[in-house]
């Protein structure tokens, strides 16, 4: 390949990120809603920005659309500065909770309209509208107006009207939270698929850590408008930065006990085991005190006689396959998760013996929250 052939030329602009957000910071009257942020979005790639209510999530998608004007730091799209670009000049798509469809055309309209403005053929735009109203599961309401849509739905037509502009960017703000379970796990999927087929850049924003992990490429953790680790889904699941993030990622959530490491092992809950490989130089002769989490599907119901930890249960919650039972270990109460029909004869108040995966245990500073192992 030489510097002047296409092939070149489309391998540099791949290299070009969709998006480079540099130590971006906004405050509302004192109230810093994001700070120091940064971040680099690959072209085609699918970054979930990942936040409880009031993290910053949606200021932070606001100011790349430049609905917001951030008080420091810069923000480039597809290697263009965008500092004094309006928000119609940022080849962007923006979906937002409160969407603005056009009251008085239909859907296919509403979809339509891009492309018409874009000066496309009547043939096309019709081949285009009904292969997007196909995957999103609008095809039938494409005749109507928006007032007859219920929520789920006027939501996929905006969805589907932005799709068919295939700007550079896309943003998506909770684009699935009006539609119901189902519709939710199989519309993110249909997402995820065009995203990878078309080679779209999505930053899509949710509080949602089931979402993030089934379609995100990299999930950005956002906790009061600053960024607390960002990796990929299992990286996030399996080695979270603190003792918050490894909390907001799971469900049931973890459980957070108090420990001691020292060379003789980890003491927890009334139990002493030995230590895992990836512990070890934490270890001293000298026993510390950390924070041990564990989480549900890492503890075990086994067999009498080969416990480390023993309890009692207290409660069981039927999951669907799983069920989460709490089972009660001196005065502390441990969560686990396991296949119902494994638990036929369990019942609440029965004595059980539990085993504790130690190599998929964290350790977080008891008073930072930091991870240790
Ligand atoms: N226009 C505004 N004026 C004053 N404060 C604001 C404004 N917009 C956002 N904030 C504050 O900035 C912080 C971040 O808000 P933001 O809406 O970005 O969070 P979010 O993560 O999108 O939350 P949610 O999931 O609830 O939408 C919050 O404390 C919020 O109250």
């Amino acid at each position: 390949m030489n510097a002047f052939s296409p092939t070149h030329a489309i391998a540099q602009a791949q290299q070009v990120p969709a998006l480079v957000v540099d130590r971006l910071a906004k405050s509302y009257r004192g109230n810093k809603a994001l700070d120091d942020v940064s971040f680099t979005v690959p072209k085609g790639a699918l970054t979930v920005v990942l936040g409880a209510a009031g993290a910053g999530k949606t200021t932070l998608l606001r100011s790349i659309a430049g609905l917001e004007v951030p008080d420091h730091g810069s923000i480039h799209l597809s290697g263009r500065d965008s500092a004094g670009l309006e928000p119609k000049d940022r080849d962007l798509a923006m979906i937002f909770d409160n969407l603005a469809l056009y009251p008085d055309k239909t859907g296919y309209d509403n979809i339509a309209n891009p492309l018409r403005i874009r000066g496309q053929s009547k043939a096309e735009i019709e081949k285009v509208v009904k292969d997007v109203a196909a995957r999103l599961k609008i095809a039938h309401i494409l005749g109507r107006k928006p007032k007859t849509m219920s929520g789920g739905e006027r939501q996929r037509v905006a969805l589907g009207r932005a799709l068919v502009r295939s700007p550079s960017l896309f943003l998506l703000d909770e684009p699935l939270s009006s539609l119901d379970a189902m519709l939710r796990i199989e519309l993110r999927a249909e997402l995820r698929r065009m995203q990878r087929e078309l080679g779209y850049s999505f930053v899509m924003a949710t509080p949602d850590f089931t979402e993030a992990m089934a379609i995100a490429d990299t999930v950005i953790m956002l906790r009061q408008g600053r960024i607390v680790q960002i990796a990929d889904p299992q990286t996030l699941y399996d080695a979270p930065v603190d003792r918050e993030v490894a909390r907001f990622v799971g469900a049931p959530e973890i459980n957070l006990l108090p420990a001691q490491i020292s060379t003789d092992g980890l003491r927890f809950a009334g139990a002493i085991r030995p230590l895992p490989d990836k512990m070890k130089h934490l270890a001293t002769t000298d026993p510390v005190q950390v924070e041990a989490g564990i989480r549900p599907e890492d503890i075990r119901l086994v067999p009498t006689g080969d416990a480390s930890v023993v309890g009692k249960v207290t409660d069981i919650e039927a999951l669907g396959t799983n069920a989460a039972v709490t089972v009660e270990t001196g005065d502390i109460e441990l969560k686990l998760v396991a296949l119902a029909s494994s638990l036929l004869s369990v019942v609440p108040g029965a004595e059980v013996d539990l085993s504790v995966a130690m190599e998929r245990v964290h350790l977080f500073d008891p008073g930072t929250g930091m991870r240790l192992a």
